[in-house]
């Protein structure tokens, strides 16, 4: 699919947690977001998501994160409202996580750290015609971040932590249909908050309208451990390293607000 970021990961070690030179680099993510600086928007609309099941088409290890990819050539799976103008596109899923419950999101609220952190990432359907076309414009993309918490047991998860014994090495990909997303956002939407930044992998990009859920969604522990089972490294390197810590360090507001849509 369009989506596909097998061109991109050419670029990617698996820590590359060093200061990758972006040029300007004054809309970088992910960041802290300080609640009490965040600026109440009664502008801000309800987000309307819509995704198909049917438009899930595989679950791969790209040797950083494990993403679910959608069919994202019509406009079956889309995300509109909220802070957004156009209609946009999901293309994939994924998560960041720690080696820990300690730590593991990549924004955090008051400095708070969430054991894991999901993203949504859509594309501008309405301005582009394509994925890569939108990674590089301005507001080309948006990506919904809920975080995660460790407690009961999420049933919609559980069919995605089944399948990731089957893509345990990097590259690896399996069959993956009739998976709903929206099992996976909050039972409040409406409470979120939203800035200016960019993709937290290469290629960095300062094309993201961040869309991040107040509330949090809880998975259990063993679903998380299993996260932690995955692997950096391809079956044929001798050393195997887990797949864990794969979220980027905090960047600098740069003055930036942070918008709320809720008080
Ligand atoms: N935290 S995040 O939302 O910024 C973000 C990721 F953290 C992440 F890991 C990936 S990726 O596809 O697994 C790795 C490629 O960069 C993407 N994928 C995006 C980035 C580049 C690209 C190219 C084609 C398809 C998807 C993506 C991503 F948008
Ligand atoms: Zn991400």
């Amino acid at each position: 699919t369009a989506c596909s970021s097998k061109f991109v990961l050419s670029q990617m070690h698996p820590m590359w947690q060093g200061p990758l030179a972006v040029p300007g680099g004054d809309r970088q993510s992910p960041i802290d977001i300080v609640v009490r600086k965040s600026i109440f928007d009664g502008e801000l609309k309800p987000l309307v998501t819509s995704y198909d099941p049917r438009t899930c088409q595989q679950i791969w290890n790209n040797g950083y994160s494990f993403l679910v990819e959608y069919d994202d050539t019509t406009d079956k799976s889309t995300l509109k409202g909220g802070p957004l103008k156009d209609k946009f596109r999901l293309c994939q899923f994924h998560f960041h996580w720690g080696e820990t419950n300690a730590w593991g999101s990549e924004h955090t609220v008051d400095r708070k750290l969430f054991p894991a952190e999901l993203h949504l990432v859509h594309w501008n359907a309405d301005k582009y015609s394509l994925f890569e076309e939108a990674v590089m414009e301005d507001n080309g993309l948006a990506v919904i971040g809920v975080f995660l918490k460790v407690g009961k047991r999420h049933e919609g998860l559980q069919k995605l932590v089944d399948a990731l014994p089957a893509i345990r090495h990097k590259d690896s990909v399996v069959e993956f249909n009739r998976f709903d997303p929206a099992c996976l956002l909050p039972t409040n939407t409406d409470n979120y908050w939203t800035y200016h930044g960019s993709l937290t992998t290469p290629p960095l990009t300062e094309s993201v309208t961040w869309i991040i859920m107040k509330q949090h969604i809880e998975v259990s522990h063993d679903q998380l451990a299993v996260f932690r089972s995955l692997l950096f490294t391809s079956a044929e390197e001798e050393v195997q390293k887990s797949m864990v810590n794969n979220f980027r360090v905090q960047q600098p507001l740069r003055g930036r607000a942070v918008r709320s849509s809720f008080i």
